[in-house]
């Protein structure tokens, strides 16, 4: 097919969404995954949770790792009162500029950064290059074998503080098992799942909420 996925989610957002408004965006998204093609978005149900627990945080720095089409940065970012942002790393290039432009219908983009890159090469520099102290909220939705390797750079980078809280996607689908494993088990987290769905469809996924208890 000529056009890519995600340029298809882009003009289903520009056809069906109105400009500046974010659940029109999100919504617009949904039902285009829903009804014409899945894509991996969190989606509805799995989004509902992530709002509950933005508004819980109120962060004023969230990471998000794996931007994809900006469907969860949206999601996310709509909830941020003045002066917060999310910070956003996608690797994929081609994502990122359809991202950037659904970022922009919602009229977010003051309270997004978007960075193209690898994880593992941008967190050392969040500190220095974005005057990060540390995050209140860590949204990990990125290759999932790069879950707990980020993590533990995350912790050794100092972004990682006593009441941070990460939370997972996919942890059943694909699965994170390492991951799990690791938050599940460790002495300096507090972690609990929230069982749902894969994003469009009835198998089972959910999302892992694991609090920094600090050293
Ligand atoms: C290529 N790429 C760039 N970013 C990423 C990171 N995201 C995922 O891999 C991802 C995958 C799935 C999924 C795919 C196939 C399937 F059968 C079931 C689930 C769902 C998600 O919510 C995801 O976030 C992958
Ligand atoms: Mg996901």
């Amino acid at each position: 097919t000529r056009t890519s996925r995600p340029q298809r989610i882009l003009k289903a957002v520009q056809r069906k969404a109105t400009v500046g408004d974010p659940q029109s965006v999100i919504t617009a998204i949904d039902h285009f995954c829903r009804h014409r093609e899945w894509a991996m978005n969190v989606g509805d149900e799995k989004g509902s949770i992530l709002d509950s627990v933005v508004n819980e945080v109120s962060p004023v720095t969230v990471l998000e790792l794996g931007t994809y089409c900006g469907y969860s940065t949206v999601r996310i970012a709509r909830l941020l009162p003045p002066g917060a942002c999310v910070i956003t790393l996608e690797f994929n290039p081609d994502y990122a500029a359809i991202a950037r432009q659904v970022i922009k219908w919602s009229g977010l983009e003051d309270k997004v950064q978007l960075v193209e890159g690898a994880s593992g090469d941008w967190i050392p520099w969040m500190k220095e290059h974005f005057g990060v102290q540390a995050f209140d909220l860590v949204f990990l939705d990125h290759w999932k074998e790069r879950y707990l390797p980020d993590t533990k750079l995350l912790e050794e980078c100092g972004l990682i503080q006593k009441g941070t809280v990460l939370l997972a996607d996919n942890v059943i689908c694909p699965g994170t098992p390492d991951y799990l494993e690791y938050v599940r088990n460790s002495p300096h987290y507090n972690s609990q799942y929230y069982r749902s769905h894969l994003e469009y469809t009835k198998a089972e996924d959910g999302l892992e909420k694991s609090v920094f208890l600090g050293y």
